[in-house]
């Protein structure tokens, strides 16, 4: 028996280091002859980035530490270096076969990044990759065979990785780990590196040398912090990492504590099923191979055959197979290396054979299996090995010989840091009891008895990682024959863990919402009971959210959990179909002090529809349980995930009615968050973006690097704006109770209303129309023209009171209450000349200005900068009578207002809105100077500087 303690593992955390245990399994063996790449982008295509090398005989037999199987080649393109991206002058280079890393041979020494092969090995805590929609990476390398992308790829939406749809299957599950889940949970967070695809100006952050290429994948950056280092100097690094530049709004794994089982990532993160669509056929799923029917087998040259290489039952079970190109004739040691390498396989040949299957299959693949599974060799079924072979491409199956006995990894769960693990023999007789009686004493836990704990098997999967505990009476041996014979992927992808045997108590939290509002717990409960059958004894409501129409469930059983999510987005109630989305649980107390993090809503259906572009980036640069999609389920999930949180910030990406729509959700929540006013930052992505113009953040979004704006987030200060409400009491709908709308930035009656009102009516009958800030204002134009000559005489139809007095309006087709100074789209209503009758306008004044247009032509004329609205009053109390049905708008979200009163006043409290800070002087100004420049509204603090 072997204990090894093994070293902190590269991929997922800490630094590559060769020769460590962990990091040297017994693979890579040299010696080996190599056949000629197979056709496709597959990983066993076999031939290096642009390189086309030729057979060259000589290998190179170091760097077998870290998997790989250098030899040298002969250059017959432009090829590059992937250690140090530099040209390979001359014509012999050193290529992996397994995983196509391609060195100088000076460099070949130095190597630290491991092989595909062992990958999976050097995971520290598997975590499965969310995988989004295919789409054009150009000038990007796959993560696993280290080609270019050129045709559609997959990339995945928290991390960077990005890779072939062929290359899924042998993805590492080394995503970034963005909540504790029960199993391996650290507190001190590492580096996460993710290898390549840098960009050109990248520099080394240890030697200040260029470390990005677009010519090859390499050089790393950590997926938190962004740190970027060539790989030969990226042990030079602490491991832990610090978040960077963004340390204060990155919301820590470590506070956020999720457990799931079978839940699937983009489920966990919500992201919708567009985004982050189910694998189809080509995208070969896990369990899957990469390869499968339908894929035209390019015919052979003259001197080379195409065989379908198939990796074991499941793959001949579902049909998936690589085609491998080998010589003809070639041997049979030299056709089995090369479908294990096409499997990136570097294990010794000799424990496999490859077994001859029926070609085309007749009976449907499972019977092809069936007859493949007969256990003897291709000779004996045909008489003749793959040398003989020559007719139509043929197929086999690889298989692992049978084993007497076995040398198993066992890795203790309860390790903190790094990847440690103890080999142990294990022979016909090893049950998971003995093996952990067998491990305990190595690991020094035998005082606590082998019934604390168990055998975890972890098959990590790049798109799911699914944990199985063993029965104790379970033939070890005879468990790890099944998962070869199954897929020998799969074995290589499976890792074994000694785990304490607590008993999980099962909690998912469950949003559910687009319920009618207004109900009691019992009332929801009972609707549900009745609409989704919810088991009493495992479902409990623990929080209602009455007037948004929804309830958190606190289910105590994965499965029921899982039935549930499904059920109730399948379930409509009064004709709304429902929401439901997984919640994680935010562990305030976790919370570092220098930490304020931010909550991002995105709105993608706002003005430019750029939100769909920022969700996928904000989700890498932050920890996507901090991002938000507005339209699922609106602001409240988010808040209630953020309710315990003693200090956070909010980001709106939206317009005005997004901004208008989180605010109101924050005035409602106020009460039931530990902090109750958090200041809001806005990224403009609407149409008008008033609000978001005069904190300073631009008239619109137009594509800027998404961590710059993180980082003005992070550096803006916090101002108070004025917050007002408005009482909508309809004469006609005497029993029911007024409606309250939020304002922030203005209320229009009139015109303006029904230009917004045409608007919105436009956009809801073809919203695909709707795609630019450009377009949608040329809407406003031509809805503008058609009600230019439109004069119903507004003045006849209304009364006005302001504090109390009646003010006698002047013709106009218009009344706008303005509380900051744009309007429109950067209009400025109330115009910049100073008036003795009233104050100068700020918008933390508790003052709203009243004005009047009197028509379409006026209002292009404000829109010009030509002239201003009618200046009629000033106060902080209105009463407005609607003698008719008049359109009205709210911060541009328009209706049709019934006869009645409206009331606006400022009961509520202001908010705090964070104003981007001025950019920097270019000339160095005195701090005098610079706040002479500050606007008018008053800081409530300089927001103290977390960096
Ligand atoms: C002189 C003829 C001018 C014809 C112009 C025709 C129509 C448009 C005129 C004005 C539109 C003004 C206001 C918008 C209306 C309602 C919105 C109110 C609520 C609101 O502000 O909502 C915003 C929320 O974010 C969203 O609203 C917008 O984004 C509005 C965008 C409007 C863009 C209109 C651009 C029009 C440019 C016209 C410039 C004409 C200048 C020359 C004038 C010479 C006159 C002799
Ligand atoms: N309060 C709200 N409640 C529900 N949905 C809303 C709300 N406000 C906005 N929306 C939705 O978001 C969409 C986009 O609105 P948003 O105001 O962000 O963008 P915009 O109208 O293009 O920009 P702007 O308001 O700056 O002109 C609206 O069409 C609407 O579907």
């Amino acid at each position: 028996m072997a204990a090894e303690s093994g070293a902190r593992a590269w991929l997922g955390g800490g630094s590559p280091r060769a020769g460590s245990p962990a990091s040297s399994p017994d693979l890579g063996r040299g010696g080996r002859a190599r056949s000629e790449p197979g056709p496709g982008p597959g990983p066993g295509s076999g031939a290096g980035p642009g390189s086309g090398p030729e057979r060259a005989g000589a290998r190179w037999p170091g760097a077998a530490a870290l998997g790989h199987s250098f030899r040298k080649v002969m250059l017959t393109k432009p090829t590059f270096c992937h250690l140090c991206s530099d040209f390979i002058w001359g014509l012999a280079g050193f290529l992996c076969d397994a995983c196509n890393f391609m060195s100088h041979e000076k460099c070949v020494r130095q190597v630290k990044t491991p092989c595909t092969s062992v990958a999976p090995s050097l995971v520290r805590v598997p975590v499965a990759h969310c995988f989004g929609p295919r789409g054009l990476y150009k000038r990007k390398f796959c993560g696993v065979c280290r080609r270019s992308l050129e045709a559609p790829a997959l990339r995945c939406e928290v991390c960077e990785l990005h890779v072939h749809p062929a290359c899924v299957p042998f993805a590492c599950s080394d995503c970034r780990q963005c909540h504790r889940d029960g199993h391996r949970d650290h507190d001190m967070h590492q580096h996460h590196w993710r290898e390549g695809n840098l960009p050109s100006a990248a520099r080394c952050e240890v030697c200040r040398k260029a470390c990005g290429s677009s010519e090859v994948l390499s050089g790393l950056r950590c997926e938190w912090c962004g740190v970027q280092v060539h790989t030969a100097c990226s042990s030079a690094l602490a491991p832990e990492c610090t978040f960077g530049q963004l340390r204060s709004l990155v919301l820590p794994p470590a506070c956020v504590r999720l457990l799931s089982r079978s839940f699937s990532k983009p489920q966990l993160f919500r992201i919708s099923e567009r985004a982050c669509p189910e694998p189809d056929a080509g995208d070969s799923e896990d369990g899957g191979d990469p390869a499968g029917p339908g894929r035209e087998v390019p015919a052979p040259e003259s001197n080379k055959q195409a065989l379908r290489i198939f990796d074991g039952s499941d793959a001949v079970h579902r049909n998936r197979f690589l085609v491998v190109s080998v010589p003809r004739p070639a041997r049979s040691e030299e056709v089995l290396e090369a479908a294990l390498r096409a499997y990136h396989l570097t294990e010794d040949p000799r424990g496999f054979e490859l077994q001859a299957l029926p070609w085309p299959p007749q009976a449907g693949c499972a019977g092809a299996a069936g007859k493949a599974e007969s256990g003897r060799t291709p000779e004996e079924e045909g008489g003749r090995g793959p040398r003989a072979r020559e007719a139509a491409p043929e197929a086999w199956v690889i298989r692992a010989l049978p084993r007497t006995q076995d040398v198993l990894k066992i890795y203790p769960a309860w390790l903190k840091v790094g990847v440690a693990y103890v080999s142990i023999r294990v022979t016909p007789e090893s049950s998971a009891r003995s093996v952990v009686q067998e491990v305990l004493p190595l690991l020094g836990r035998q005082a606590e008895g082998p019934e604390s704990f168990q055998l975890e098997e972890v098959l990590m999967g790049s798109r799911q990682v699914q944990r199985t505990v063993l029965a104790e009476e379970e033939p070890v041996l005879d468990r790890l024959r099944d998962i070869r014979q199954t897929s020998l992927r799969q074995m290589s992808q499976t890792r074994f863990y000694v785990a304490e045997r607590k008993a999980e108590v099962p909690r998912v939290s469950l949003f559910v919402g687009g319920l009618p509002p207004g109900l009691s717990l019992q009332e929801y409960g009972s609707l549900l009971d009745e609409a989704v059958a919810t088991k009493a004894e495992l479902v409990t409501l623990s929080h209602v959210y009455s007037s948004q129409g929804a309830v958190v469930l606190e289910v105590a059983c994965f499965a029921e959990a899982e039935r549930l999510y499904m059920l109730v987005r399948d379930t409509a109630v009064h004709g709304r179909l429902l929401t439901a989305l997984v919640l994680p649980d935010v562990l305030h107390a976790k919370l570092p002090p220098d930490c304020c993090p931010l909550l991002v809503f995105v709105n993608p259906k706002s003005g430019g529809l750029k939100g769909r572009d920022l969700l996928c980036s904000f989700r890498k640069l932050l920890n996507p349980h901090q991002v938000f999609e507005l339209t699922n389920g609106g602001p409240l999930p988010g808040l209630h995930v953020f309710a315990q949180l003693p200090r956070f910030r909010v980001l709106v990406c939206g317009g005005d009615g997004t901004v208008g729509w989180v605010l109101a959700a924050l005035e409602e929540m106020r009460h039931q968050l530990a902090c109750p006013e958090p200041a809001v930052a806005i990224l403009p992505l609407g149409t008008g973006n008033d609000l978001g113009r005069v904190l300073r953040w631009g008239p619109g979004y137009s594509g800027e690097d998404p961590l710059a704006v993180l980082v003005s987030v992070d550096e803006a200060d916090a101002v108070l704006v004025d917050r007002w409400t408005i009482l909508l009491d309809a004469q006609e709908a005497d029993l029911e109770p007024p409606k309250i709308v939020q304002m922030s930035n203005y209320c229009g009656i009139g015109i303006d209303a029904e230009l917004s009102l045409d608007f919105h009516q436009a956009r809801e009958e073809e919203p695909s129309k709707f795609t630019s800030r450009f377009h949608n204002k040329g809407v406003y134009v031509r809805v503008g023209l058609q009600r230019m000559s439109q004069a119903r005489g507004l003045h006849k139809e209304i009364r006005l009171q302001v504090e109390q007095q009646e003010v006698e309006l002047p013709s106009i087709e218009g009344l706008i209450f303005i509380n900051i100074p744009s309007w429109g789209s950067g209009a400025d209503l109330w115009g910049s000349d100073s008036d003795s009758r009233f104050e100068k306008p700020r918008m933390d004044d508790g003052l709203l200005e009243v004005v009047g247009v009197t028509g379409v032509m006026h209002m292009g004329q404000v829109q010009g900068g030509l002239r201003s609205g009618i200046r009629i009053a000033q106060g902080a109390y209105f009463r407005v009578t609607l003698l008719k049905a008049t359109p009205v708008q709210v911060d541009g979200e328009p209706w049709v207002q019934a006869p009645g009163h409206m009331i606006i006043s400022a009961v509520g409290p202001k908010v705090h809105m964070l104003r981007k800070a001025k950019q920097k002087p270019k000339k160095a100004g005195t701090p005098k100077d610079a706040r002479a420049e500050e606007g008018p509204a008053p800081e409530v603090g300089p927001k103290e500087r977390r960096r």
